[in-house]
């Protein structure tokens, strides 16, 4: 008898609880099926969610977050890197969702197989003195490559995109979507929920330097939580396209115009204000892996049949003229159920959006081209 039998034998025992005997092994220690299976017993019963771009600054956080969320029972996380250590780093939370990791191009598509929602923070973030439409020329690349695997592996599930150019990404996937014949208007989704959540914010907490001794804004003066603040931003995602309703605030609010230009500016720059900040560190990570989890959690909810979920959204529509175009949607068992109008826009408001509606013609149509070509 070898002198470590009984400690082999209880390894052998753990391993094979982990890896099915029945599942090949691959060289990362998993099954052939899935690269590495943190399972936690007792997986509640839930959605299944997959997380592509697990591993980075956005999806760290989020994977996290996920974890926690009640409606998911199984949470895969793909990256083409380092998903291993997250995977089993996140697995140790106790909570209900069973975790597992893939690792690489060639696991994509097992990471798929059954998803009923795909959150996509994948690909490069900006730089200080970059655009988001700058990241076009990778990004958009990547966001193809999981489209094609989604539109193979889980036709019906509702995406998330959050890769930036938002406004380019989302027609890209739609096309890769046409292109497979699984396209379903209702089910792709633009994250502009980071802009939603920065406006809520700001019109409670901002002080306007441009005023002597920077007096608040109203509704800071009401003393307000900002979870009961709602500021509806239309348009798109990126610079001018980025459009907060500020004369639609609930609670109403009214500001002077110097508090709208001041404030819109905010809202439109918080990306790149972050972006600086962090001095070529990334872009917005913590902030955008909370909205994609408020947003993700809105569409859980919506699925599992909740009524009068409304959420802004970058998606195929038909509120203006443009074909993609963000604004307030109502979410149901099958992803966007109905568009609610734009409402009554203030005449700085029906500016902005003749502006945002050239840039955003352009995006889109950069995106299409893409796949057209
Ligand atoms: N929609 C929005 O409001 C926001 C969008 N973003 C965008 O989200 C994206 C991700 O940002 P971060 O997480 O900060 O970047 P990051 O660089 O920290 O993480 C990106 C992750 O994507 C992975 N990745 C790269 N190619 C991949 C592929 N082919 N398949 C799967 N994963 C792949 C990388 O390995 C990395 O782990 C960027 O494009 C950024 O501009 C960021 C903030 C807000
Ligand atoms: O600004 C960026 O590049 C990332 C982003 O989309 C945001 O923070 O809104």
């Amino acid at each position: 008898m070898e002198p470590n039998s009984g400690a082999n034998q209880r390894i052998a025992r753990i391993s094979s609880h982990l890896n099915p005997p029945n599942l090949k092994m691959n060289e990362h220690g998993g099954s052939s099926l899935t690269s590495f299976n943190c399972r936690a017993k007792g997986g509640a019963p839930g959605f299944k969610v997959a997380i592509l771009g697990a591993a980075g600054g956005i999806g760290q956080p989020l994977s996290m977050l996920m974890k926690i969320n009640p409606l998911v029972s199984v949470l895969h996380l793909y990256d083409v890197v380092n998903t291993p250590g997250v995977t089993s780093d996140i697995s140790h939370m106790d909570t209900g969702a069973v975790v597992r990791g893939f690792l690489g191009q060639n696991q994509l598509e097992d990471a798929l197989t059954g998803m009923d929602l795909v959150i996509i923070p994948a690909g490069v973030p900006r730089k200080p003195g970059m655009t988001r439409d700058d990241l076009f020329n990778i990004n958009a690349g990547i966001v193809k490559t999981l489209c094609e695997a989604i539109a193979k592996r889980c036709p019906k599930a509702i995406v998330n995109v959050i890769s930036n150019p938002v406004n380019s990404t989302v027609p890209i996937a739609a096309e890769v979507f046409k292109r497979a014949g699984t396209y379903d208007p209702k089910r792709l989704l633009g994250v502009t929920m980071l802009d939603v959540v920065r406006a809520n914010t700001f019109v409670l907490s901002c002080t306007l330097p441009i005023l002597p001794a920077g007096p608040k804004m109203q509704a800071e003066v009401l003393g307000l939580d900002p979870r009961d603040v709602d500021v509806p931003v239309v348009g798109g995602h990126a610079g001018i396209t980025i459009l907060p309703l500020l004369s639609q605030v609930k609670p109403h609010s009214s500001f002077t115009t110097k508090e709208i230009e001041y404030l819109t500016d905010r809202i439109q720059n918080g990306g790149t204000e972050v972006v600086e900040a962090k001095a070529g560190a990334g872009s917005a990570t913590l902030s955008m892996a909370y909205a994609a989890v408020k947003f993700a959690d809105a569409c859980l909810r919506a699925l599992k049949g909740e009524a009068n979920v409304i959420q802004c959204a970058y998606v195929d529509s038909q509120v203006t003229e443009l074909p993609f175009f963000a604004s307030k949607v109502r979410l149901g068992r099958d992803g966007v159920e109905e568009f609610l109008p734009l409402g009554p826009l203030s005449d700085y408001e029906r500016a902005s959006l003749e502006k945002a509606k050239k840039e955003l013609a352009t995006s889109v149509e950069k995106g299409v081209s893409f796949i057209r070509k």
